[in-house]
This record gives structure tokens, sequence and C-alpha cells, in this order.
């Protein structure tokens, strides 16, 4: 349990000092729980030896008793006070402090890390798990060391005047210790398959919501819940389980602490009745007998949400170490804005997918990739933002190897407008800002006017502060493109990686999109995964990918002429768009 605590103070990092203070508080709290009892039995002594004529009460001694036992209250409530200030919050600085890392870990590793860890674990990490770290992680520390600080205190006070009570209380606390050891050590076997329970549940649900409109549109709801019934059935199943085994080791650590209470009670009622003790001492005994365990008794549930801290501290670790693919990375201010792939080769895990691609792209031209779905031209724009890393050659940003730099300051030169666009559930004014944090309200006004999109924005009932649904829920798939298209204007990156829409769109929003394209693209280096034949026509140069090789490289003029896969690619896209070129 201990060695938990320790870990957890540790992960508070900055704020561990707080933490230390607190327990100097805490125990300057047991002090002053214990004193105004010790006074009490001192007056009372004095009252019944006054009483019983040995020695004659001075209403001085009263008065000061009191004085000292209102201070001593004070006193309790003083550093009680204190220690909450001090200790509480820092769940909550520690949990926004890990947040903030998380995020930033997860904006630097490789995509290919999100494929290998499933979402529902990567959600729960930074919603569920860090809530409950939020929540229970002081509250923890407090319970634990402040209540064994309080115990030991009083302990201590009983020992002072009854060795023997002392003694016996301590084998109480050590005998309810191996019960708790017995109790953490089930919980330590349970905290990973409830927390995998967990995760289950949270990712069956996203899931659920995820596919909502394929599920409606299927009426496949009976099927999709499936998962969902399993994952909140075995989550339940879990936690009786858990319950049960945790349930004997409970009654048995209660158990010994209420059978020492009694314990004091009879050996202080014996000595009183043999003459060893006084009465004022013996109801003194009773009364920490009753008070002295209470703050061991919360320690079952301590025991057992340390467990499920400690695995999840062991999670959020796992997701700490994840390999950063910046980490030698320098912020490189880049001279051109150039491209090139050196002998690239690339496979998504063990599925090789480019292999020894060879291209330059220079600063200020356009160059289109064509190929066949699933040929790899995703996959070069991904590498050219170092999604991913190569696992042979080199790709050149500006002259520099990417591997160089750091990806923030890699992704500064370049803008991405990918055909699935993501809105945040903010308003139409920051989704736009995210392409610069920095601009003002002129500059983002000046960005959708550019992007087409200005006009739409003004009849929306709250123009730019309108509060867009999660994933740009309340919009049309082409107000969505242009609003990508404006936070990619906004950023003005000398770099633009276009992926142009397949999916049909109304002639009216193309139009609209494509002046909104020529607005982001002029003057920057252009790549664009292109599949409108007016695109690849004005392109400088083209890159025919197949099966991960660049099979043909030129421009329409040249390409068309050869008998390859691009003239059948053409031939395609002619009758797809009704076109024919002379
Ligand atoms: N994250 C991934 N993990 C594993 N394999 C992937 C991943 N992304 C793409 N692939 C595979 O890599 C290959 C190339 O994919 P890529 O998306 O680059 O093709 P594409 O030419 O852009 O296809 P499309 O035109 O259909 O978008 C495909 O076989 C695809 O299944």
């Amino acid at each position: 349990m201990f060695k938990i605590v320790k870990r957890l103070i540790d992960w508070t990092g900055q704020y561990k000092k707080r933490i230390y203070i607190g327990f100097i508080y805490a125990f300057l709290h047991s002090i002053f729980t214990a004193i105004p009892i010790m006074l009490a039995t001192y007056g009372l002594s004095a009252v019944l030896d006054d009483f019983n004529g040995k020695s004659e009460l001075n209403p001085a001694t009263i008065w000061l008793l009191l004085i000292a036992m209102i201070v001593s209250v004070l006193g309790r409530f003083l550093f009680s006070y204190l220690r909450a200030i001090t200790q509480d919050s820092v769940g909550y600085e520690a949990t926004a402090a890990e947040r903030i890392r998380l995020g930033d870990i997860l904006k630097r590793v490789s995509l290919g890390f999100f494929s290998q860890n499933n979402m529902g674990k990567l959600s729960s990490a930074v919603t569920t798990d860090l809530s409950f770290m939020e929540m229970f992680a002081t509250n923890m520390i407090n319970t634990v060391v402040n209540g064994y600080i309080t115990v030991i205190v009083l302990i201590l006070c009983l020992a002072f005047y009854c060795p023997l009570a002392g003694f016996i209380s301590l084998i109480g606390v050590l005998l309810s210790a191996l019960f708790l050891n017995l109790l953490e050590k089930h919980s330590h076997k349970n905290a990973p398959v409830h927390q995998k329970a967990q995760d289950d549940m949270v990712e069956s649900s996203i899931e659920y919501l995820r596919g909502m409109q394929v599920v409606k549109a299927f009426k496949q709801d009976g099927v999709a819940i499936e998962g969902i019934r399993k994952a909140y059935s075995d989550s339940k199943k879990i936690n009786i389980k858990i319950e049960k085994e945790y349930m004997p080791y409970n009654c048995l650590h209660l158990f010994s602490l209420k059978a020492v209470s009694i314990a004091v009670v009879a050996v202080s009622a014996w000595l009183t009745y043999c003459g060893s003790m006084d009465l004022p001492v013996m109801l003194m005994m009773d009364m920490f007998s009753f008070m002295i365990f209470s703050s061991v008794e919360a320690m079952n549930n301590a025991a057992h949400v340390l467990e499920i801290i400690d695995a999840t501290l062991s999670k959020l670790k796992r997701i700490e170490n994840a390999n950063v693919i910046d980490k030698d990375g320098q912020d490189i201010k880049l001279k051109n804005a150039d491209i090139q792939f050196d002998n690239v080769s690339f496979a998504y895990d063990e599925k090789p997918v480019l292999k020894n691609v060879s291209f330059q792209i220079p600063q200020g031209s356009t160059t289109a990739i064509v190929g066949p779905s699933g040929s790899g031209k995703t996959t070069i724009c991904n590498l050219i933002a170092r999604f991913y890393d190569v696992n042979a050659g080199t790709v050149s940003v500006g002259t520099v190897d990417v591997r160089r730099m750091t990806c923030d300051s890699l992704l500064s030169n370049i803008s991405m407008v990918f055909q699935k666009v993501y809105l945040f559930y903010d308003t139409v004014e920051n989704n736009i800002r995210f392409g610069n944090p920095a601009a003002t309200h002129e500059e983002i006004v000046e960005a959708a006017k550019k992007a087409r999109c200005h006009d739409f924005i003004e009849q929306l009932p709250d123009g730019y502060n309108t509060v867009i649904g999660e994933g740009g829920s309340t919009l049309s798939g082409g107000e969505k493109q242009r609003i990508s298209i404006a936070r990619a204007i906004l950023k003005n990156a000398s770099i633009v990686i276009l992926d142009e829409a397949t999916a049909s769109i109304d002639p009216e929003n193309e139009h609209l999109i494509q002046q909104a394209i020529s607005e982001l693209t002029v003057g920057k280096t252009v790549i664009v995964i292109a599949h409108r034949l007016a695109t690849i026509e004005h392109a400088d140069q083209i890159l025919v990918v197949d099966a991960g090789q660049i099979v043909q490289q030129g421009t329409h003029t040249e390409l068309i002429q050869q008998n390859g896969l691009y003239r059948r690619f053409i031939d395609i896209r002619e009758q797809a768009e009704g076109w024919s070129i002379a």
C-alpha cells in the first residue's frame, strides 16, 4: 500500500512538496485531536480529587483547562483546514498537468501508435482514468498516510497512560494491516481485469455512437448493441466478483479493529476494578478506544482503490513512454519549400506499401499524384508530414531530412486539406483559428472570404460565434470542406497537401471549393492527390503510382502520349466526367 502511495506522490511531480507539508499539518491535527481528551481527563481527575477531599480544586485551574481545550479544538480545525488547502487541490493540478503531458505526447507519436493501441484504451486513459485520479489521488494519500499518522499519535497517547492498552492497540493495527495486505493482493490481481472491462465499455460505446448512421441505415441496432451489452455485462460480472472476493478480508480487517477496541475497554475496566487505574483515565481510555481506529477503518477502500490507481499509473506510464518520433528533432527554419524522396521504402507494420520511391518537387510547383486505390498516394503525403517514419531512404523538405526536425517545426511549413474534414465542437471562428491561434477576427473573416465560406457563415444563427456540432455534424460536406480550406489559408504555410474529394459534390459547391483551393494554393508548393481532370492537366508534374512504385512521371502532355497506366486512367476519368481530350 505504501509503495503505491509513494508512486502516487512521485506522480504529483512538482506538487510533491505540498503533499509533504500536508503530512506535517496532519501530524499537528492528530496531536490537537488527542490534547482535548487528555485535558478533559486531567480536569475530571481534579474534580474527583476535590470531591473525595484528596486535594482542593483551584478555580483558576478549571479556567486554564477550559481555555486550553478551546485553543486545542481551534488548533485541530486550523490544522485540518491547512492540510486540506495544502493537499486536496494537488489531485486536480497534477491531473491537469498529466492531461497536457499526454496531449503533447499523443501529438508527437507516429500515427501507427493509434492503430496499435485501441481507441477505447486511449480514450478512457485521458477521460475516465484521469477523472478517477483527479477524484481519488490526494484523497487516498490523505486516507492512508494521514490515517496512520493519527493512529500512531493516538496509540502513543494511550501507551502513555497504559502501556498494555497501547500494546494491544498496536497488535490490532498490525492485524488489520495483515488482512489489508491480503485484500490488496486480491485487488492487485483484479485491477487490470477491472480496467480492461472499463476500456471495453468505453470502446464499445464510442463505436456504437460513431456508427449510429450505419446502424440506422441498415436497421441493425440489435447487432450493433450486442457489443455494448456484452461489455456492460462483463463489467457488471467483474465488479460483483471483485466485491465478493473483497468482503471476507474487509470483514476480518474491521473485526480485528473492533475486537481490539473492546479489549482496550475490558483492560481499562479490569485495571480500574483492581485499583491500578483511576476512573477518569478509564473513561479517557474508553473514549480513545472508540475513536482511535476510525482513521484506519476506511483503509479497506483505500487498499482496493490504490490497486486500481497503481494499474492506472502503469497505463499512463505506458502512454508516456510511447515512442515520440521527434525526440532528437530540432527547430529548423527552412530555406525553401522543395520536397524530395530518395529511395523511400515504407511498410505499415509488416505490410510493405512503398518501394524505392524517388522524386523531386521544386518549390512553387504543383504536383498531382494519381494511381489506383490502395497504390500508396495517401501514404506518400503522410510521409511528407512525417505522420510515420520511413523504413529506408530519405524524405527531405527544404533540403532537410524530416527526421532532423521537430514535428512542430516541420508541420509549421505544411497545410493539409483532407477529404474527410474534422471540425471541433466549438465556434466557427475557433475552428478556423485552429490554422493560426494568434489570428485576429479580421484575419479570420479575410480567410473565410477567400475560402468562399463567409456568406454561409453570416447566415448561421450566431455568425462566426455559432457552435458547430461535434465533427461538423451541423454543416454540409461542402461547407465543412470550405471551412477546412479557410483554416489552411489562415495558416499560410509554404507547402499545401490536398486530397481532392472523390465523393460527388453538387456543381455549385464544387465550383466554390475550386475557387477556395485556387486562393489557398497561389504561390505555394502543392501536392494534390488528384481525381479531377482539370487539376491533373494543369499540374506541373504528375506522379503515377502503382503498387507502391512511381511507374510514370512527367507532364500531362508527355504522359498522355505514352501507352501506360496514365493513358488508361485518363480514359476512365474522361468517361466518368463525360470529357474527351482532342
Ligand atoms: N494505417 C494503416 N495501417 C495498415 N495499412 C494501411 C494503413 N493505411 C493504409 N494502409 C494500406 O496501405 C496501402 C496504401 O494505402 P493508401 O491509403 O496510401 O492508398 P491510396 O492510394 O491513397 O488509396 P485511395 O485512393 O483508396 O485513398 C493500402 O493497401 C492500404 O490498405
